[in-house]
């Protein structure tokens, strides 16, 4: 069975104090980076572009996970593998044409990853699951941290499961926003393989000891 992975979201670290988070993930038990990138335009908000990234690389001991919140993400496939990306997702609701989109993130090394809105259906995979590596379920409206996870989504986990065991896809499942230790093992219980996790370790007492209580939650 898959290993069970946390994914802390560095969008809730302290931007000015990025190495001294960084350095909290490298130490913890967290397996993952996530980087939130967010153009303003698909998603009400600004994040941090390639410049930032590439810095974080510099000093992240583990897979660079980035979930492109942007519009037309082909323009910027080859920069973000230049800066360090290891899983690329994209927007479903953003891409005219997922299926070379897809492509175009493997051709530059990267695992290729589909996020979708909390009204989008996972049916719509249908036909492009076996060609992606991760799918990333958002559990809130994208675009902020800190907001309540959506309780729909436990459902979608399930009808995901399903179609990618019908479809013999090797796609794993990420479960972005509002994630904490209080849902964390029904996730996984109900099928997904990553979590993400910003507020709930950031913004706690000791993040390093919330991931290690996480971890423990979904081993
Ligand atoms: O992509 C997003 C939000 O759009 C997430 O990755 C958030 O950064 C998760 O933050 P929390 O909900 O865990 O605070
Ligand atoms: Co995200």
């Amino acid at each position: 069975m898959q290993k069970k992975l946390v994914a802390p979201s560095l969008l809730a670290s302290d931007f000015a104090n990025l190495q001294r988070d960084i350095e909290m993930v490298n130490q913890s038990e967290a397996d993952w980076f996530h980087l939130d990138v967010m153009d303003g335009v698909f998603v009400p908000n600004i994040s941090f572009g390639m410049p930032v990234i590439q810095a974080m690389a510099k000093h992240a001991k583990k897979l660079l996970d980035v979930h492109l919140m942007i519009v037309d993400p082909d323009r910027y496939i080859k920069t973000f593998a230049e800066v360090g990306a290891n899983n690329l997702s994209v927007h479903y609701e953003a891409c005219t044409h997922l299926h070379r989109t897809l492509q175009a993130i493997k051709m530059e090394g990267m695992k290729a990853g589909v996020a979708l809105n909390p009204h989008t259906s996972v049916k719509l995979l249908e036909d492009t699951i076996a060609d992606i590596d991760l799918v990333v379920l958002m559990s809130v409206n994208p675009g902020f941290g800190g907001q309540a996870f959506i309780e729909n989504t436990y459902n979608k986990v399930k009808d995901l499961k399903n179609l990618i065991e019908q479809k013999n896809s090797g796609a794993l499942i990420e479960i972005d926003g509002g994630v904490n230790a209080g849902n964390a093992k029904k996730l996984v219980e109900a099928g997904a393989d990553i979590l993400v996790a910003g507020s709930f370790v950031f913004k706690s007492e000791n993040p390093t000891e919330t991931i290690k209580k996480l971890k423990e939650e979904i081993a």
